[in-house]
């Protein structure tokens, strides 16, 4: 029996998450499920938003399937106990460095997409994003006071060479199983961390060489995702340009609800999650589009639970329901049929 924990958090976290349950349960798999609250809503029952039991039970668990935290509320309060350092937390105590990020435009829902359909039908991206590193997690950073007097935030963007080499390694091994073309995504032309994880992809792209590598400034690659997003295959960048670029790409497939995501390990454990947050504007209303959710329990029975058939049923049955014409308001156009975030839950049920 797998044991997978389910860490829905807050927004529309719960509503999402109870989707990728169904979906999960009228399969009937082999699974134990241990649910836990973590972010805003374990800061308001415990106190912290992310209690050290909920690290233990991702830790012996075989699987972490997430939701999303945060809300505005709890903006105000010291950093360390605002519901983000949950999902920042999660990623460091389990050292999921690799974050795979799939932006697939289904061909149904290229109406969807904020470009042009001859843009983005037939788009598959893979974003591979590092997780534990960078400006997220570099050190010092605080508030001071500057030299002439001024308040002053401040924060540490770093990378070392073994963290860029292991990233670069997942990224070749990947552009190596689809196009042999991958896209690395710095800013070495102002900052020293990018220069060092240029040189680095440059080093380890010789142990590739059928790879093709091409470099590209941040500025530019922002462009390129919404001027020829098909030229692009496999694109690797850190932490801070992945997170904003991949939210970038969502939009290229229709919505940010249909973006789900991997975090791996080097043993292969993984948490699993939609790229977006808990979308507090719409909490609570039963409109979310669970569908990212759902395609993110898909990725968990593959990369963490060697269950690829499984997770082709997933997916098949979520092009099912958007070739049937269902569609949660955030992908939806004109003559679909437009349905509440649970009942395009039990459109895939239905369809599996
Ligand atoms: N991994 C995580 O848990 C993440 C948490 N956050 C947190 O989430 C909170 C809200 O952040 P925002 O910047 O507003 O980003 P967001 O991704 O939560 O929402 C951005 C926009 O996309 C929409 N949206 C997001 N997911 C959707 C879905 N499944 N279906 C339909 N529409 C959807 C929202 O309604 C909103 O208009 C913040 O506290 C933020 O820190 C943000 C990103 C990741
Ligand atoms: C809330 C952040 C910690 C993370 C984020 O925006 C993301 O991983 O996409
Ligand atoms: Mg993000």
């Amino acid at each position: 029996m797998k044991k997978i924990a389910v860490l829905a958090g807050d927004g529309i976290g719960p509503e999402i998450m109870a989707q990728a349950l169904k979906v999960l349960t009228a399969m009937k798999l082999p699974f134990e499920y241990e649910e836990a609250l973590v972010g805003g809503a374990a800061y308001a029952a415990f106190g912290h938003p992310l209690p050290k039991e909920v690290v233990e039970l991702a830790k012996r668990s075989d699987a972490v399937l997430f939701g999303a935290v945060g809300d505005f509320k709890y903006d105000t309060l010291p950093r360390h106990l605002r519901p983000e350092q949950a999902i920042l937390g999660l990623r460091k105590a389990l050292g999921l460095f690799v974050n795979l990020r799939p932006a697939v435009c289904f061909p149904e829902l290229t109406a969807a997409s904020s470009l042009k359909p001859e843009l983005v039908s037939g788009l598959d991206i893979l974003l591979v994003r590092e997780l534990t590193g960078d400006v997220y997690f570099g050190q010092p950073r605080g508030k001071r006071i500057s030299p002439d007097g001024a308040e002053e935030g401040f924060d540490t963007m770093r990378y070392a060479v073994p963290e860029v080499e292991r990233i670069a390694h997942v990224a070749f091994k990947a552009a190596m199983g689809r196009n042999k073309h991958l896209v690395s995504v710095d800013k070495a032309n102002v900052l020293e961390t990018s220069q060092v994880w240029r040189d680095t992809m440059i080093r380890v792209s010789k142990e590739y060489p059928e790879v093709t590598l091409e470099h590209m400034y941040v500025d530019n690659a922002a462009m390129q995702l919404v001027k020829a997003p098909k030229k692009i295959d496999v694109m690797v960048t850190g932490n801070l340009f992945g997170d904003i670029l991949s939210d970038e790409a969502a939009m290229l497939t229709g919505s940010i609800g249909m973006l789900a995501s991997a975090a791996l390990n080097e043993i292969g454990q993984g948490l699993f999650e939609p790229s977006h947050g808990s979308a507090p504007d719409i909490a609570g209303m039963n409109i979310a589009n669970p569908l990212a959710q759902i395609l993110s329990a898909a990725m968990m029975l593959r990369y963490s639970l060697g269950m690829e058939e499984e997770a082709v049923r997933i997916e098949n049955a979520v092009k099912t329901v958007l070739a049937q014409g269902y569609r949660t308001g955030d992908i939806w156009s004109e003559g679909c049929k437009k349905v509440s975030c649970s009942e395009m839950g039990d459109a895939v049920v239905a369809a599996l």
